[in-house]
């Protein structure tokens, strides 16, 4: 369900990206006469949005952080969250002036963190990892429309030897991995659960530490004494993750805009 603005948006989007109707030809008196292409254009564009397919699949593209991302059914579509989890992350580093050399976003899927990251701070070597090749494929084309040079590879976090694709030193490590349990798919949208990559949501084993544990075993030593890590979690466990996290770092829990446990921020050093 859309409320009026984000209607009205999209309406603006489809009209403009699939009849080439201008922006300022929607605003202007004028009446825009469509051709017969433009209506069949027009018309697939709202089959496919009233059999619930997300409306940035159909557009093929995402806004996060000010610049427009590629998406297609084999990325999760960047959530406003994520968004929020990159600007903390800035804030954080900007405010003790910490121009971080080597920045690593785990579970990287559109490239949305990593590419805003290597935005954000340009002379960053930034790496994103993910198992899934098509998402990298188009977390590289990411990177390339936006002019952010990014190292992509492909890694299974759960596999064993990860550590040796990774550098030695990280001053920012940062991931939003998949942290919903099979168990709790029946509160979630239906067309999330129709249209968006299970192996970007769920979590194997309905293990819900297993990224996250994963994640802190391979970034323990490689960690700098000023960094950061900082993941998107499940509100549901911002607890159990605490725990975790606190047997080696210094932990600190953050809200999301809706007031919910969403982000971890663990680091070696007190505030
Ligand atoms: C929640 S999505 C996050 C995507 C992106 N970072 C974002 O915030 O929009 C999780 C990503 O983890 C990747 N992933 C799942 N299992 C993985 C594994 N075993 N190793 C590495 N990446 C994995 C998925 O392919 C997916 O792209």
């Amino acid at each position: 369900m859309y409320d009026l603005s984000e209607a009205e948006t999209l309406i603006r989007y489809v009209l403009e990206d699939f009849a080439g109707v201008k922006r300022w030809q929607q605003w202007s008196d004028e009446t825009v006469q469509l051709s017969q292409d433009q209506i069949f254009k027009l018309q697939e564009v709202l089959d496919r949005l009233c059999k619930g397919e997300p409306y940035q699949y159909i557009l093929g593209k995402q806004l996060f952080a000010g610049q427009w991302f590629e998406v297609n059914g084999n990325v999760l579509i960047p959530r406003p969250e994520t968004e929020e989890l990159f600007q903390l992350v800035v804030e954080w580093c900007k405010k003790r002036s910490f121009a971080p050399d080597t920045i690593i976003d785990h579970c990287t899927g559109s490239g949305c963190l990593a590419v805003s990251l290597k935005k954000a701070f340009p002379n960053a070597r930034v790496m994103g990892t993910d198992v899934s090749e098509k998402a990298l494929d188009v977390a590289k084309k990411n990177a390339k429309a936006l002019n952010a040079p990014v190292e992509f590879i492909q890694v299974d976090l759960l596999k064993p030897d990860v550590a040796q694709h990774l550098p030695e030193s990280v001053d920012v490590i940062v991931s939003n991995p998949p942290y919903v349990l099979l168990s709790e798919a029946k509160a979630m949208h239906v067309n999330v659960l129709k249209y968006e990559p299970h192996i970007a949501l769920f979590v194997p084993y309905e293990d819900p530490l297993i990224f996250y544990r994963r994640i802190l075993e391979i970034s323990v030593n490689t960690l700098n004494q000023k960094g950061l890590m900082a993941f998107e979690i499940n509100p549901l466990y911002y607890s159990e993750l605490k725990e975790l996290f606190s047997k080696f770092f210094l932990v600190e829990l953050l809200k999301d805009l809706s007031g919910k446990n969403r982000f971890l921020f663990a680091t070696k050093q007190t505030k």
